[in-house]
């Protein structure tokens, strides 16, 4: 089974959409440059209104250590994004599981990428576009990713409802992770697109049982 990861959730409805939907996890997203950014206390209002079994995953940008720390002080996240650039010695510092993203362009070596991240949960696999660091709607060659990772791989990077299923059947990830592909505008989730996306995840996966 494919898990899905909606990110960029700002609404309690849209959580609440993607829950219903069977989303397995939403991203709240911790960068304040991000047109997607929660505050601690809406974050807390957010995680608070989810059902059981939804984990919750904090996403940070090179944040400051303090910071991270105020978050998980108020904030009941399961898990941990680290979508800059990030060292292994930093991403544990917390204690707490975390994903590693790293933004694929041609060159990228994933498997010592892999090593490096030995820690992490996953790998979470976003398009590199230069200057920005994520939530872009770009896509990347999925060629480039090896068949042999030694960590889960979390597919992200301009998924949307009409290319997820051919992501899915090329890469067969452990998850994938979507955020402006499901947006009616940025910050807010269309419900239609959310239930499409998964919608589609759940015919892939059946299609290739
Ligand atoms: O969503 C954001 O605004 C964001 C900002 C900074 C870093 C990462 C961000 N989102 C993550 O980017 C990828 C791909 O997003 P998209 O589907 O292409 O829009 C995804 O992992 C989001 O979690």
């Amino acid at each position: 089974m494919t898990r899905v990861k909606i990110c960029g959730i700002t609404r309690v409805e849209d959580a609440l959409a993607a829950a219903r939907e069977g989303a397995h996890a939403i991203g709240l997203v911790f960068y304040e440059r991000s047109p997607r950014h929660v505050g601690i206390a809406q974050a807390a209002q957010l995680a608070a209104a989810l059902p059981p079994f939804v984990t919750t995953v904090g996403l940070f940008v090179d944040a400051d250590p303090a910071f991270v720390r105020a978050v998980l002080a108020a904030v009941p996240l399961d898990l941990l994004q680290f979508h800059g650039d990030e060292t292994p010695e930093y991403c544990t510092q917390f204690g707490r599981p975390y994903l590693k993203a790293i933004r694929v362009k041609a060159g990228v070596d994933l498997l010592q990428c892999a090593a490096r991240f030995s820690t992490a949960k996953a790998l979470l696999l976003d398009a590199y576009v230069a200057g920005v660091p994520g939530g872009t709607g770009a896509t990347f060659d999925w060629g480039l990713i090896p068949r042999n990772l030694p960590l889960p791989v979390i597919l992200s990077g301009g998924l949307d409802p009409d290319n997820v299923a051919a992501a899915v059947e090329r890469v067969r990830p452990y998850a994938v992770d979507v955020s402006s592909g499901v947006e009616a505008a940025k910050g807010i989730k269309d419900a239609a697109k959310v239930a499409a996306f998964i919608n589609e995840v759940k015919r892939i996966d059946v299609q290739l049982s």
